[in-house]
Order: structure tokens, then C-alpha cells, then sequence
């Protein structure tokens, strides 16, 4: 589904922040991805949705080489990635229910065809109350937590989440990795980005990607 062979990234003329990483993920898998702050966490995960190019290297998603797409063959990948940014990434013109809604309605799903699942995920995540809200009004907590609901809501066949419970206390936390778990289970590969060890503590199954010193170590 995901594999990295011997993949290097460098920003201008800087030293390498990523240095011969190779991986792959297994369809239907998870595995957290940690390392300490500026190890490259996020930069890995620009690479999978191809918003950044590697400098050397090869990276293949979902079978394709991601240096032979063309854009609309790109943008018809994304489609299937599920992305949790750690800035969130909110449309402000939008409510939190259409925020959630969005990637449905990009994949052609009439209204009446998921006004229930939306509203059912965004009371799981707490923010059944917060429906009508802009995302300019939410706290922290409530963005990335309807963040989350519009990464999860078109079951992608990969997740991608950058440090999803960085602004949740831990009960919450808990509850959005079992979220994360039950959408593993149903068949989406998950990859999260994380520094919290209670969190990974809780998912004693899920592979251990560490990146340390631009290199990757893998911990099945
Ligand atoms: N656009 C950029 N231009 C130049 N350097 C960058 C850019 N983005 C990231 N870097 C550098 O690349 C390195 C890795 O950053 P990255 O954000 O990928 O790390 P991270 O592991 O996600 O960190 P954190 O846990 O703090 O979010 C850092 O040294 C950072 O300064």
C-alpha cells in the first residue's frame, strides 16, 4: 500500500533531515510514528501525501510511484488518504457539520446519504452541540477533534493524523484512539504521529516507526 526505498530529504542547503528511509505498510495495518520534536515526524508524513518531493529515493503509494503522477492523478489519490493536520486545516466558510461532510460530498454522496453518519461521528467526538459553530469559535481540543471526523468520515484506505490528541486531555485521547482502532479494524491503514507514550502504551499491537538522527527504526 506504502513503501519508502532508501528515501533522503533535505530543505535548501541544509544538512538531511531524512537519510535512506525505507519502509513499508501493510494494507490494514498500524503503526505509530514518534521520534523527538524536529526528528522529521511531519516532513515523513508531506511526503506520503505528496505535498513535498524527496530528493533522492523512491516512494510508492498505493502501488504508484508518487515521481510518475500526474496532478489529477494525485489529487485522485489523496482522495483515499484521510489526513489529520497538526494545524487541523479547517475551511472557515464553512460549519463544523459541512467541514466533517466534505469529503463525502467531493466523492459525489448526496446529503441524504450521510446526514446521519456525520451526525452520529461528530456526537462520538463531542461536538454534536457544536454542529452549526465556524471553526473560528471551537477551542483547540474542538478543532482537532473535527479535524479527526473529517479524516475518518470517507473510511480512506489510509490515515494519516500528526500529533491527533496534542490539544485533547486523556480521557478524550483514549477515545479518539479507539476511533482510530475500530477504523483500522474496518480495513484503513493508520499511521500516527506521536509523542505521547501513554497513548502508544494503550495499543501494545500497533508497529513502533522511531525516527531518530534523520533514520528510521522499525519495532514490530
Ligand atoms: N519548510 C521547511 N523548510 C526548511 N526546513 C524545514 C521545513 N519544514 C521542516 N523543516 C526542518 O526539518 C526538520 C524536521 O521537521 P518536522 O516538522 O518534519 O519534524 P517533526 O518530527 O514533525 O517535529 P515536531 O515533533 O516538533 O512536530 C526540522 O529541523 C525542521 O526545522
Amino acid at each position: 500500500m506504502l513503501s519508502f526505498e532508501n528515501v533522503g530529504l533535505r530543505y535548501g542547503v541544509g544538512p538531511e533531515t531524512l537519510r535512506d528511509v525505507s519502509f513499508s505498510v501493510a494494507p490494514r495495518s498500524f503503526q505509530f510514528l514518534t521520534g523527538p520534536s524536529g526528528a522529521g515526524k511531519t516532513s515523513l508524513m508531506r511526503l506520503i501525501i505528496m505535498a513535498l518531493k524527496p530528493t533522492r529515493g523512491l516512494i510508492s503509494v498505493f502501488g504508484r510511484d508518487t515521481a510518475t503522477l500526474a496532478k489529477d492523478e494525485i489529487t485522485e489519490m489523496r482522495r483515499q488518504i484521510g489526513v489529520v493536520f497538526q494545524d487541523f486545516r479547517l475551511l472557515d466558510h464553512l460549519t463544523v457539520y459541512e467541514n466533517v461532510a466534505l469529503p463525502l460530498r467531493v466523492l459525489g454522496r448526496e446529503e441524504a446519504s450521510y446526514r446521519a453518519e456525520v451526525s452520529e461521528l461528530l456526537k462520538w467526538v463531542g461536538l454534536g452541540e457544536r454542529r452549526h459553530c465556524a471553526p473560528s469559535v471551537l477551542s483547540g481540543g474542538e478543532k482537532q477533534r473535527a479535524s479527526i471526523a473529517r479524516a475518518l468520515i470517507s473510511q480512506p484506505r489510509l490515515l494519516l493524523a500528526d500529533e491527533p490528541t496534542g490539544n485533547v486531555d486523556p480521557t478524550l485521547a483514549r477515545r479518539i484512539l479507539r476511533l482510530f482502532v475500530e477504523l483500522h479494524k474496518s480495513g484503513t491503514a493508520v499511521i500516527i504521529a506521536t509523542h505521547d507514550l501513554s497513548l502508544m502504551d494503550q495499543y501494545e499491537e500497533a508497529r513502533r516507526l522511531v525516527l531518530a538522527d534523520g533514520r528510521l527504526h522499525i519495532f514490530e
